[in-house]
């Protein structure tokens, strides 16, 4: 039974303590040298994906205490919950059922008894039905033109994971369709994209699970006021206006066909919401096909995560990882870094992935926990960070896990590119896991000519500690398949984390705190005078926006 009683008083944790104060001052680069099988230890494959994880600071008891404590946290029952349907986000008292968006088996999936699997796949069937329509200009513009661009509009997960999978897939793009992502509440945004656009070509998707959000509704609001202002008129409104919602009273009421409406479910969180009519945008650029094997890979994902063995089992070593790192040398972040340009939304993705499941202090029991929870996630595409904050990797008093993420082979194989990026990723983790010795900086500087005396004061500055973890993720390509899988490992590497930590992985209070507190702010921003129930500091800024405001 999972989440029973406190992870600190499990005895793999107490174990795992002492097996720490045993490792942390030996070196990973003795490691690799007493064993040169350390590589073939430490790598499984999984739905196309290789994780090389020899690069670690963990010997194989390290990797048995971890398993042990997956074990004694019931980490198992828990994996089998989360896919039964159990619900599993107790504080919205739902099941967290992305897997069954992307189920290629027969198997039922029951929600209040009812097999929700029917009508997934009718919905994938509207999906394949628009995109045929619209990629094939039997649906066009009010005046008969073919659309030439879609624009989706929506913020978080029903933002974040589409427009990874988009630029991430971008080789696919096959429709001559441009896609833009309208998100932010920001004038300048909304802006720069429509100043580009012809109404009579341009189709939009309000993509809202809730149809409640401040940024998108404002953003519709503005797209419609855009459209009727440059030529559309209202009765052409359903031609160019969708949406993609549980709500459809509320998408209705904002004026969207209800035949142009596609479901979501409130068993689906926003943050998993790539896999369902969310991803609509993507699938206009790449295709229903390419979009199914998106599914297919996270599925194949998925089966991998529901049944591998604990000690075989990709996102379940991942997870086990992060918490050794976050709980035992009391790491705080973790580093992104793919080496692919494709790939670069990735870091923004998973930090919402990660940060809004993880970034949790009270299991589901209701106590305080006391131990740390979810890193903060951060990254950047390789070479690009190298140049950037790879420093304080190298260097740092701080130190932080990094993922290189890497395909072996280009969309774009020109010229010795790829190996040299790839040369780049390699070596970046080469560098952190041997770093450089006084010894060898001293023997370097010498070589390059510096008298014994100037070495020895200038080495010290040139002395790299290494030693630093990291995994290498890699595959053969970025297709629809390996991007599936990839986005589902991660996807269960944070729920397993969050099984392990006891936390709810599917809930976001704190965001919800924002968004109450921003409505206080802007009645404030909008009137006239100063609300007594606001602090201080927020009334001196929003005297700010007042005065400058008037200044202009
Ligand atoms: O799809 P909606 O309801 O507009 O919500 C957008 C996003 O807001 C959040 O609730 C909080 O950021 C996310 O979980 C969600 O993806």
């Amino acid at each position: 039974m999972a989440y029973q009683g406190s992870l600190t008083s499990v005895q793999a944790w107490q174990d795992l303590q002492q097996h720490h104060q045993d490792i942390r001052d030996q070196h990973m680069r003795d490691w690799f040298a007493k064993d040169p099988q350390r590589f073939e230890r430490f790598h499984v494959e999984a739905a196309g994906l290789t994780l090389d994880y020899s690069k670690n600071r963990i010997n194989q008891h390290t990797v048995q205490l971890l398993l042990e404590l997956a074990q004694q946290r019931g980490l198992p029952g828990a994996i089998r919950n989360l896919f039964q349907g159990e619900h599993v986000n107790r504080s919205e008292d739902r099941p967290a059922l992305h897997t069954a968006l992307r189920n290629f088996s027969e198997r039922e999936i029951l929600v209040n008894d009812v097999n929700i699997m029917p009508e997934v796949r009718h919905t994938v069937h509207r999906m394949e039905e628009f995109c045929w329509k619209i990629r094939r200009n039997q649906w066009r513009g009010y005046d008969n033109r073919p659309f030439t661009d879609v624009v989706s509009i929506g913020i978080g997960g029903s933002f974040l994971g589409p427009k990874l999978a988009s630029s991430a897939l971008k080789p696919y793009w096959d429709s001559g369709l441009n896609i833009h992502y309208l998100a932010n509440i920001d004038g300048s945004h909304i802006t720069e994209i429509l100043k580009r656009l012809d109404p009579a070509t341009t189709l939009f998707i309000v993509q809202s699970k809730s149809f409640g959000t401040q940024e998108t509704l404002k953003n519709a609001t503005a797209c419609r006021r855009w459209f009727l202002d440059n030529g559309g008129s209202e009765q052409d409104l359903s031609r160019h206006f969708t949406a993609v919602s549980a709500n459809v009273q509320k998408a209705t009421e904002f004026g969207i066909a209800e035949e142009n409406i596609f479901p979501m479910w409130d068993w689906v969180g926003g943050r998993y919401s790539l896999w369902s009519a969310m991803g609509l945008p993507l699938a206009l650029a790449i295709g229903i096909d390419n979009f199914r094997d998106l599914l297919r890979g996270a599925y194949a994902m998925d089966e991998h995560f529901r049944t591998a063995p604990l000690a075989e089992n990709m996102p379940v070593i991942m997870a086990l990882l992060g918490l050794w790192y976050v709980n035992f040398f009391g790491v705080n972040s973790h580093a992104i870094l793919p080496y692919d340009h494709y790939l670069r939304s990735l870091p923004a993705h998973l930090q919402q992935l990660d940060m809004e499941s993880n970034g949790k202090s009270i299991t589901l029991d209701g106590n305080q926990v006391d131990y740390h929870t979810g890193p903060i996630i951060w990254g950047g595409v390789g070479t690009n960070g190298q140049h950037a904050f790879h420093q304080l990797l190298h260097q740092g008093t701080h130190f932080s896990p990094c993922d290189f993420i890497v395909p072996m082979c280009s969309h774009n194989p020109i010229d010795n590119f790829h190996a040299m990026l790839v040369s780049n990723c390699l070596s970046q983790s080469q560098a952190l896991l041997q770093g450089k010795s006084e010894q060898e900086a001293i023997e370097e500087l010498i070589a390059s000519g510096m008298s014994k005396a100037e070495a020895l004061v200038l080495a010290p500055q040139k002395v790299i500690p290494g030693n630093r973890p990291s995994n290498t993720l890699y595959f053969p390509k970025a297709t629809p398949h390996t991007v599936g899988s990839l986005i589902a490992l991660y996807e269960h590497k944070v729920a397993a984390q969050g099984m392990l930590w006891g936390v709810n992985s599917f809930d976001q209070w704190g965001v919800e705190l924002g968004k109450q507190l921003g409505n206080r702010v802007l009645s404030a921003l909008e009137g006239e005078t100063i609300a007594d129930d606001i602090d201080g500091s927020t009334n001196g800024l929003i005297r700010a926006f007042h005065k400058m405001q008037q200044q202009l």
